[in-house]
């Protein structure tokens, strides 16, 4: 039998991962801890961290302390720090830790759990409008972590432990029966939403009554369903057609992560994006010349931002 969730770490205090802290915070101070290094630990505490413009006196923590073992570990870093950050985690992780990972992309918990050499990351995603400027974290609305076994016909202890911990935080949250579909659902938002969006740079209003926007998300999305499909992943037009209605009811000003990536001169994540879809495509022999195209043009603008300039 799973004990209760007690003590959470978060590593990641960025936009997604500062917004969960400070709702965990909010219920139960003295559960949560943040993992960080010396640097970052004397940085936070220095500028503060700021959450709805509300100061939080987050518990930062370098190594592991035996009287506070890690439950649940949620993750919230950017793709291109993943490596490093699961090194960073491996310390903490104990028998029955459980880890939640929040970051896009559709193969973060089986990265997660190959690198550490056990099965203890839950596949997971958020959709959620947090933007984190310096040291400060807004959102509008309260978000929804989507997570789960690959199937959950009936749940497993982890995931209920998890369920009745976020249940007393008042997190929202979804434990879909198809997991693997679930993230191929955000996945195609994703691929569709994020890279269109910073290309033309524009908030989601881009993706609402733009003409050649919406050309272009059929012709995008239709790539992703059928690289899905090859693996039988059941995604369908009715996702894209869900897809466009979802970010019809959107501030048509909120922005994607990766536009939040363009305006603030970071590397995007587009490696898990079409980068991802172009080598799934390739192994599976489906062309995906639209994805090509959006790799390339978010490579090439990112080249000369970062490279001409050295
Ligand atoms: N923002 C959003 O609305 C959404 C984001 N996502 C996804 O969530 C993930 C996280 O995005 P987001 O929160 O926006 O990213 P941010 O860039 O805001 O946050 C990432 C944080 O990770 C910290 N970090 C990186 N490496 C380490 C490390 N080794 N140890 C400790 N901390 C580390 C960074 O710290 P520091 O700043 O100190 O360098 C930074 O604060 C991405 O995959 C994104 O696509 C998904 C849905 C919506
Ligand atoms: C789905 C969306 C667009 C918001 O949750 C997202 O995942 C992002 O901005 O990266």
């Amino acid at each position: 039998m799973r004990r209760e969730i007690q003590h959470v770490y978060v590593l990641g205090l960025g936009a997604i991962g500062a917004k969960y802290a400070s709702m965990i915070y909010d219920v139960d101070p003295a559960c949560i801890h943040i993992i960080v290094d010396e640097e970052r630990k004397e940085r936070y505490q220095r500028e503060g961290i700021f959450v709805n413009d509300r100061p939080y006196a987050f518990d930062y923590v370098t190594e592991p302390n035996k009287d506070y073992p890690a439950d649940l570990i949620i993750l919230g870093v950017k793709s291109l720090d993943l490596e490093l950050a699961i090194e960073r985690l491996r310390p903490f992780v104990q028998e029955d830790t459980v880890i939640i990972s929040l970051l896009n992309g559709i193969g973060t918990a089986a990265k997660i759990n190959h690198q550490l050499g056990k099965d203890v990351a839950l596949p997971s995603v958020v959709y959620m409008d947090a933007v984190k400027v310096q040291n400060r974290v807004s959102y509008g609305h309260r978000g929804k972590v989507v997570f789960g076994e690959t199937r959950n016909t009936s749940l497993s202890d982890r995931v209920k432990a998890v369920c009745s911990f976020f249940d007393k935080m008042h997190i929202d949250y979804v434990v879909p029966e198809d997991m693997l579909l679930a993230l191929w659902q955000k996945f195609l938002i994703n691929v569709v939403g994020n890279q269109l969006t910073f290309m033309v740079h524009t908030g989601y209003e881009g993706l609402q009554d733009n003409p050649y926007m919406l050309f272009l998300v059929q012709q995008v999305g239709e790539e992703v369903i059928r690289v899905a499909n090859a693996q039988g992943i059941a995604l369908s037009q009715a996702d894209i057609d869900n897809m466009i209605a979802t970010m019809r009811k959107i501030n048509p000003k909120a922005k994607t992560s990766m536009v939040q990536d363009r305006e603030q001169g970071r590397k995007s994540e587009v490696e898990i994006f079409a980068g991802e879809i172009i080598r799934q495509g390739q192994k599976l022999g489906i062309p995906t010349p639209y994805n090509v195209m959006m790799y390339n043009l978010i490579k090439a603008y990112e080249w000369e931002r970062d490279e001409r300039k050295k």
